[in-house]
């Protein structure tokens, strides 16, 4: 961006830059947002990870246009003493450090809890007393099931949004029984979201909550055995790359019923920074970002990516390109799904002026793009010499 633009807010009140620390700047939606302030705005980013790999290109020192700009801190926020400081020295913090992925939440609960919800004591507490503003990533996962979930499979009521509709100021977090250690990330998430909302009330904490509903793109998580453990089990959209770019069967977990709304990572990265820019608007608040227009059981996210991905690899899709396996099977004990996820819009459309753009075929067509490009070969090298991956 041109340095001498005048930047300014929904209010058309100019904008100064601002310092912000990013914690889990290294991951999925971090990247995105880094690459987003340092093209289109003035304002500098302390970016905090442990891993650096998915933003190395725009820390690379040939990167000149936004030399200066962009500062990488290798940090660990678990024990590691520097953290107060990079929150003093910040006008914003945005904590996006998390673990994350459905395949941990009953395998490693205490882990998931830790992370959600412990090591994000200090942010938040940090950000309290040296009187910061705090935008903190929660999940679409603090809803659980629908209520809706409970009727009997064919009760028109289902059919009601009142029985399904996610809204940040009225539905209720609806978790399974504490066996189901599936729901130990959304509880944990719940209770620092809890804890965030009461440091606003007591102690007049500035602060957004977001909550994220399936925000998919390239660069999400990784693939097994080429970036990623071998036998690591990412969100959905790397596992169904996966088997795409393997040729392998899309694997249906209890049949593929769940339902999802996915959101294009750079839409839903709009949503983010009109938050950054327009405290007055976001303060106080929690959002749903989400395409309540992309709805589709798993089942037919895996039809519409069979069909996509062999258009874009131009080889024809298997005969039979899907499975069915159990739950149990695929992710273990413990295991719970959320029944369906729409969001209601009518908060961040009436603060931030948001909605999101891409329609799921088009987001589809891009990160499949994506994936093919950055992986198809590293795949063909590991499937014809197994031995040496
Ligand atoms: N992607 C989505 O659709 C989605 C949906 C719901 C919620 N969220 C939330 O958004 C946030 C970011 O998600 P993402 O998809 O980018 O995940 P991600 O796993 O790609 O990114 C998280 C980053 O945090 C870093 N991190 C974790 N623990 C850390 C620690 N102790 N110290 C320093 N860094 C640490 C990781 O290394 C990683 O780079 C998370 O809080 C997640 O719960 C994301
Ligand atoms: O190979 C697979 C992998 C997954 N499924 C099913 O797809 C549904 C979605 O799974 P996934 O994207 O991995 O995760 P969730 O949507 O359940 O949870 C995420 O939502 C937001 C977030 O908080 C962070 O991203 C996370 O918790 C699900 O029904 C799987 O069972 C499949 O069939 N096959």
């Amino acid at each position: 961006m041109a340095a001498s633009t005048v930047r300014t807010n929904l209010d058309g009140k100019p904008l100064n830059p601002l310092t912000i620390l990013m914690i889990g700047a290294g991951g999925f939606i971090g990247s995105h947002l880094c690459e987003k302030i340092l093209q289109e705005t003035p304002h500098k980013i302390l970016a905090l990870d442990v891993y650096s790999d998915k933003i190395k290109h725009l820390l690379e020192p040939e990167s000149l246009e936004w030399a200066g700009r962009i500062q990488f801190h290798r940090i660990n926020i678990k024990h590691d003493s520097r953290l107060e400081g990079l929150i003093k020295m910040s006008d914003l913090t945005i904590n996006l450090a998390a673990i994350c992925t459905p395949a941990d939440y009953n395998t490693r609960p205490l882990d998931t809890i830790y992370s959600n919800f412990i090591d994000a004591l200090p942010v938040v507490k940090y950000c309290s007393e040296n009187g910061k503003r705090l935008i903190h990533f929660s999940t679409c996962e603090v809803y659980g099931k629908t209520i809706g979930s409970f009727l009997p499979k064919d009760s028109p009521l289902r059919q009601d949004p009142a029985y399904y509709l996610l809204k940040e100021d009225d539905s209720p977090c609806i978790f399974g029984s504490i066996e189901k250690q599936r729901w130990s990330y959304a509880c944990a998430k719940q209770l620092i979201e809890r804890l965030i909302y009461a440091e606003g009330a007591e102690n007049g904490l500035e602060f957004t909550i977001v909550r994220p509903f399936n925000w998919i793109g390239p660069r999400m998580d990784f693939i097994p055995g080429i970036d990623g453990p071998s036998e690591g089990v990412p969100r959905v959209l790397a596992c169904f790359s996966n088997a795409l770019l393997r040729r392998e069967q899309l694997k249906l977990v209890d049949g593929g019923e769940s339902q999802r709304t996915f959101v294009y990572i750079k839409d839903a990265i709009e949503a983010v920074l009109l938050m950054i820019e327009n405290p007055d608007r976001a303060n106080g608040h929690i959002f749903n970002v989400g395409n309540p227009n992309n709805e589709v059981t798993v089942r037919q996210l895996a039809e519409m990516m069979t069909a996509v991905y062999a258009n874009v690899s131009g080889e024809p899709a298997l005969e039979e390109p899907t499975v069915d396996v159990s739950s149990k099977e695929f992710y273990g004990e413990g295991y719970d799904d959320s029944d369906k996820r729409i969001p209601d819009m009518t908060i961040i459309n009436k603060q931030l002026g948001w909605n999101p753009k891409t329609s799921l075929w088009d987001l589809l067509d891009s990160t499949l793009t994506y994936q093919h490009k950055t992986y198809a070969e590293a795949i063909k090298k590991v499937i014809s010499h197994p031995t040496t991956s």
